[in-house]
């Protein structure tokens, strides 16, 4: 008797056949959680307890470490791991020779300088900081932001709390990371020119990996950005079901296009048509009220889970 013929290897499998796939992660901070969400809901091993440095996933051909958010673009651009999330910020202010390659949704912020209210709404401006001193954490974004807007300022270090370096007389100005604002107002500053930087989590590889020119695209990787990118749009969209007038069809389908076109069935009514389509999760509500008004009716929304498109 013959034995039966091996299944052909999946791209996952095979990657886990490969070296793994050396995935840096947030180990604390705002990017932390939402990054271990969303390996979490991309099939991926999570450590149990928040103190683990590394984890093996040995079925998905993936090796976690998890580090500080400011250090994953210098491991990632040495070439000491392959792959990493960060915040966009993070990766410009390290220089490392790290590139995005996945906006990820989650971490936004805005990068921004700050002085003295009273000078804010006097006119301070960009130029207005020559000779001056701006506070920050990410010296590389702003020394490199000032030295392109042609103004000569000290770059002063602070690792955080960077708002009470005026109020200690410690810079005249800051450059920081603004979500909704309130610190800065509770320190008395306001933000002032144009953002320096709008930022989000990204995935980084080292530099030149996409273009094919550089060092080897390490296995695994195509995978892990399929996986992640069925998250995001699982989490974007919802599945939208509804069965139309024949004569409306084709409005309802200008209303859901879907993401080729919509699936469009018969029913065992030949006046009516069932029609199933991919909807942007934020038009939802505006989408069903227009399919209604329509003439379309039994129209049932739901979540979609993962997907590959
Ligand atoms: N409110 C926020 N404060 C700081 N960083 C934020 C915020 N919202 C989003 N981020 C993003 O998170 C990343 C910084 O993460 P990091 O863990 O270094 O700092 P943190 O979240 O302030 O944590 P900690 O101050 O405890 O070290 C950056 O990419 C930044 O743009
Ligand atoms: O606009 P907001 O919503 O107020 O958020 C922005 C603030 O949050 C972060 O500080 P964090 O709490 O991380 O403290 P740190 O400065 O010590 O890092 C950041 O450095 C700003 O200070
Ligand atoms: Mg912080």
């Amino acid at each position: 008797m013959t034995s039966p013929l091996p299944h052909a290897a999946s791209s996952a499998a095979s990657a886990a056949a490969t070296a793994p796939l050396r995935i840096a992660v947030p180990n604390k901070g705002s990017l932390s959680e939402p990054a271990a969400q969303l390996l979490r809901e991309a099939g991926y091993a999570t450590r149990r307890e928040g103190r683990e440095l590394v984890l093996a996933d040995p079925e998905n051909g993936a090796e976690f470490f998890f580090l500080r958010p400011r250090d994953i673009a210098v491991y990632v651009g040495s070439g000491t791991l392959d792959v990493g999330i960060t915040g966009r910020d993070l990766l410009l202010d390290s220089r490392a020779e790290a590139e995005e390659v996945m906006q990820l949704g989650f971490g936004a912020s805005t990068f921004r300088f700050a002085g003295p209210a009273s000078q804010v709404a006097g006119g301070l401006d960009v130029a207005g900081l020559q000779g001056q001193r701006v506070a920050t954490s990410y010296p590389g974004l702003v020394a490199d932001h000032l030295a392109a807007a042609g103004v000569s300022a000290s770059v002063v270090r602070l690792d955080g709390a960077v708002e009470t370096a005026v109020q200690l007389g410690v810079a005249d100005a800051i450059a920081d990371v603004v979500e909704t604002g309130s610190t800065l107002r509770s320190a008395g500053l306001a933000v002032f020119g144009e953002p320096i930087l709008r930022s989000e989590a990204v995935v980084i590889t080292r530099r030149s990996i996409e273009a094919g020119g550089g060092p080897v695209r390490p296995a695994g990787l195509d995978v892990l950005l399929r996986r992640i990118q069925g998250v995001l749009v699982a989490r974007q969209y919802v599945m939208v079901d509804y069965d139309v007038p024949r004569e409306h069809l084709d409005a309802a389908c200008a209303l859901t296009p879907g993401l080729e076109s919509p699936t469009v069935a018969p029913l065992a009514d030949p006046a009516w048509a069932a029609v199933r389509a991919m909807v942007p999760r934020a038009t939802t509500n505006r989408v069903m009220d227009e399919l209604y008004d329509l003439g379309a009716r039994a129209i049932l929304v739901t979540t979609i889970h993962a997907c590959r498109l």
